[in-house]
């Protein structure tokens, strides 16, 4: 159960009561935590204080020796070894205990936190004495041989009598490895007791129905962006970026040498025209080397950055796809969309190009200033006095900068969704000449967006105008110096710097100057790229609501659908009970008529079938079993749905029938030819690969309609979920239409919201819903002689209208009108 996240912690998560038993079995404390949650551990613990004092002691072991071995001294020491004069042994010992010990107590950690909701494991508990036994084992020797050691040399020191001469480093490394030998030792010990404590110090994470994480009040936590996870996003292309980062370094490292050649060239032409020539023959090498690694670096990362992109939008769009139908009602089309395009470009840039940037300029960065010290430390030394101002400054702009730029960007994706929403509705837009009022609601938008646009121009032009004159201010003050070394040179050869070194020294300036200006714009780009990973991240995790996987699949499905005192609010209107109590049945084979004044809960009662929502309270069953435990995928094939206003995808005629399966095409020919549709593709001239156009805006209403009904036919569906269609087709089109829907129903399940009287008629039972509640249920003639709810809906349409008895409109009282409403006007 347990596992490793992002952050290196350790978690198992779990929707059950956890009982919180004691590793070693003692008494144990029963806990009883409510609803989704997980346990990580806090950074600041036992573990991880160990493993950094082992972790210092291996660095200041090897600094020791390292600082103190200087030339043949060094190698003595290592060739002819001595317990007394030497220290190669304990620096190699520490190195060791950083790589053992870090793993060792890793493992153990881990180990202990799996006992923790597995007390009795008897496989762990031994797994965890024999890490313990070893690391107290391991901690002994290392404490013997350091104490031993240090004992004979202090003797030895003393005695003044086999003592030989150690550097004094040696002396400190011998004595730090005494000291933390016996530390570590301790902590090794302690470790039986403080691994039991992780029980105790883990941290508790709720977690909402949502996924998201809550405080103790049941707010959401504020989730902070990880810079580790941002990269990790480019893990698989890893062997790409480590070459393309070798690359970089043959490239850094062209540009890094070349500046030295510069000034050699300017040294030579004073001198003999041989040495200039082969200089610049080499400077020239060089540049075409750097050249050939440039090319190679910024082709693999952008390839390794397309790939990134790729998958990642690939991945967010299969976590938006199964999302629940509520998360739709609350969260615009035009907001995912940009999650999709723009926040994953701005990934891509900062996993990859800014990351090689990043590493590119620092590299610059520290190989200039290590090549100038090298020519001239005191010139160096003035440059230097300057960057602290340059650097302090960007990092104060990157974060005013980022929250301009955030701010930007959200008032850009506010003019998007708008535009996106006016397009893709353009027919409505047109019908109500809303040309203007669209120009006007993404003309306001776009306002916004320049006026935040605005104070990033300024921000952007203070910022390059200061960091310009801080840049230039760097180089005239380095020209100064430097020409006045040149100055003493010409004067005194022994003294100052040549022309050439000069040369040198300002192209070095200028790169690291250049060098800076760019790494602080990558510090917004980062930020911007943190805040893009927060909103896609959070997208991804998201888990849905109401599942789309797994469950039952039954070997069998009859078609009987119940209502057991089923209660439903939609998520996005959470005070307003939309379904109140409902309790109906539909037997298999049953054709039965949703009726009732509009708003009264129709379409939920279907879409709560489809389960695009699951209810607040009580059962939707289908075929008897309650169906959140059903196989949504298994029984959606099984349940086909033909809307008013079908809409269909912007492909061929041919794809839209055969979305739900996968048909041959005599399928498909037998299914047109079923819903009437098969007579009118064929007047096509690309027949049934006619492309549709978006949403079908290429076909009639009525054309429509037989596809969807063709689209809903070839699943075979055991139960058919049909809203009549209201909108007026003509009637030659509605003759076509209705024949479909009738051969459609032969022999299924049906349930139909239904706008005719024809089909009330010829319905099983005929359910009256009016304000989310069942207002009378029966046969058309059994509700007409009952006098009631229906007679009066029926009534009040023949002499409202004074129409043909079939075609009425039953549903077409206005939502909120009562009958008796409607009887009173
Ligand atoms: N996605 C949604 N989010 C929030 N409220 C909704 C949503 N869909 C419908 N409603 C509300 O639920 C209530 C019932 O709507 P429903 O569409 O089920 O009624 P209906 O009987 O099918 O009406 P009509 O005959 O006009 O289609 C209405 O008040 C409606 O405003």
């Amino acid at each position: 159960m347990a596992s490793q996240d992002e952050d290196g912690l350790l978690h198992g998560k779990r929707n059950v009561n956890l009982e919180n038993g004691d590793i070693q079995g003692e008494e144990s404390v029963e806990t009883e935590i409510k609803g989704p949650h997980y346990y990580s551990l806090p950074s600041l613990r036992y573990a991880n204080i160990l493993k950094t004092i082992i972790f210092i002691d291996g660095v200041i072991s090897i600094v020791l020796w390292l600082t103190g071995g200087h030339s043949k001294y060094f190698v003595d020491n290592i060739v002819h070894f001595h317990l007394l004069a030497s220290v190669f042994d304990l620096a190699i010992i520490s190195s060791l205990k950083v790589i053992f010990f870090i793993v060792l107590y890793s493992w153990l950690e881990k180990i202990s936190f799996k006992q923790t909701e597995n007390p009795y494991d008897r496989n762990l508990q031994s797994k965890s004495k024999i890490l313990h036994i070893l690391i107290i084992l391991l901690s002994t020797i290392f404490m013997v041989y350091s104490m031993t050691k240090g004992g004979l040399v202090l003797n030895a020191y003393l005695n003044q009598t086999d003592y030989l001469i150690m550097h004094a480093t040696y002396n400190a490394l011998v004595i730090s490895a005494v000291c933390f030998s016996i530390l570590e030792f301790i902590f090794s010990l302690y470790s039986f007791i403080a691994m039991r404590k992780l029980k105790i110090l883990r941290v508790l994470h709720r977690l909402n129905d949502d996924g998201q994480e809550i405080d103790s009040d049941g707010k959401p936590v504020k989730k902070k962006p990880s810079l580790k996870r941002l990269a990790s996003l480019a893990k698989p292309e890893f062997p790409m970026i480590s070459l393309a980062c070798l690359a970089m370094l043959g490239s850094s490292g062209s540009q890094m040498v070349a500046p030295l050649f510069f000034g050699k060239v300017v040294d030579a032409a004073q001198k003999d025209m041989g040495e200039l020539n082969s200089t610049v023959l080499t400077l020239l090498l060089i540049y075409i080397g750097g050249a050939i690694c440039s090319m190679v670096r910024s082709w693999i990362f952008t390839l390794a950055g397309q790939r990134v992109v790729a998958r990642l939008r690939k991945n967010l769009f299969s976590s938006v796809i199964q999302q629940e139908v509520a998360f739709f009602d609350t969260n615009r089309t035009g907001e995912i969309c940009n999650r999709l395009s723009s926040d994953t470009q701005v990934l891509q840039n900062a996993v990859t190009s800014n990351m090689s940037m990043l590493a590119r300029y620092l590299l610059q960065i520290i190989g200039s200033l290590v090549l100038m010290f090298v020519l001239n430390a005191s010139l160096t030394g003035v440059l230097l006095a300057v960057v602290p101002i340059v650097s302090l400054g960007a990092v104060q702009y990157g974060r005013f900068v980022k929250k301009l730029r955030q701010n930007f960007q959200d008032r850009l994706a506010d003019a998007g969704t708008t535009a996106e929403e006016s397009i893709s509705s353009i027919r409505t837009v047109r019908m109500f000449s809303g040309e203007t009022k669209s120009v006007k609601l993404y003309g306001s938008d776009i306002d916004k967006s320049y006026s935040e646009g605005k104070k990033l121009a300024a921000a952007q032009g203070a910022f390059d105008g200061t960091v310009g004159m801080l840049a230039y201010g760097a180089i005239i003050l380095v020209l100064w110096y430097g020409g006045k070394l040149v100055y003493e040179n010409s004067q005194d050869k022994t003294k100052g710097i040549t022309p050439g070194l000069l040369t040198s020294f300002l192209l070095y300036t200028l790169q690291v100057a250049m060098a800076f200006a760019l790494l602080s714009s990558l510090y917004g780009d980062f930020m911007q790229a943190l805040g893009a990973s927060l909103r896609i991240f959070d997208l991804m995790d998201r888990k849905p609501l109401v599942s789309n996987e797994n469950g039952e699949i039954l070997p069998l499905l009859d078609g009987h659908v119940e209502f057991k005192n089923v209660f439903f609010t939609y998520p996005s209107r959470p005070e307003t009970p939309v379904i109140k109590g409902m309790n109906l049945t539909v037997n298999p084979g049953q054709v039965v008529a949703l009726v009732g004044p509009s708003g009264g809960g129709k379409s939920t009662i279907v879409s709560l079938i489809e389960r695009f929502y699951d209810p607040d309270s009580g059962t939707v069953l289908l075929g008897g079993r309650e169906l959140s435990t059903l196989d949504p995928h298994w029984f959606r094939q099984k349940i086909s749905m033909v809307s008013q206003e079908p809409t269909l995808f912007a492909c061929s005629i041919k794809d839209n029938i055969a979305y739900g399966k996968v048909a041959t095409d005599q399928e498909i020919e037998e299914a047109a030819k079923q819903s009437n549709a098969h007579e009118f593709i064929m007047t096509f001239e690309n027949g049934y690969e006619t492309l549709v156009g978006e949403r079908g805006v290429r076909l009639s209403g009525g054309q429509k309609q037989r596809i969807a009904i063709a689209r809903a036919l070839i699943m075979d569906p055991v139960i058919l979920l049909l809203d009549e269609a209201t909108s007026a087709l003509d009637a030659e089109s509605e003759h076509l239409v209705q024949e479909a829907i009738d051969r459609a129903m032969k022999g299924r399940t049906v349930i139909v919201i239904a706008h005719r009287l024809s089909t009330v008629r010829n319905a099983s039972k005929v359910i009256v819903i009016e304000k989310g509640e069942i207002a009378e249920q029966g046969t058309h003639d059994e509700l007409l002689a009952h006098n009631g709810v229906y007679k009066r809906l029926v009534l009040r349409q023949l002499t409202a209208g004074g129409m043909n008895f079939d075609q009425l409109d039953i549903n077409s009282i206005q939502n909120g009108d009562t009958v008796e409403n409607g009887e009173n006007k």
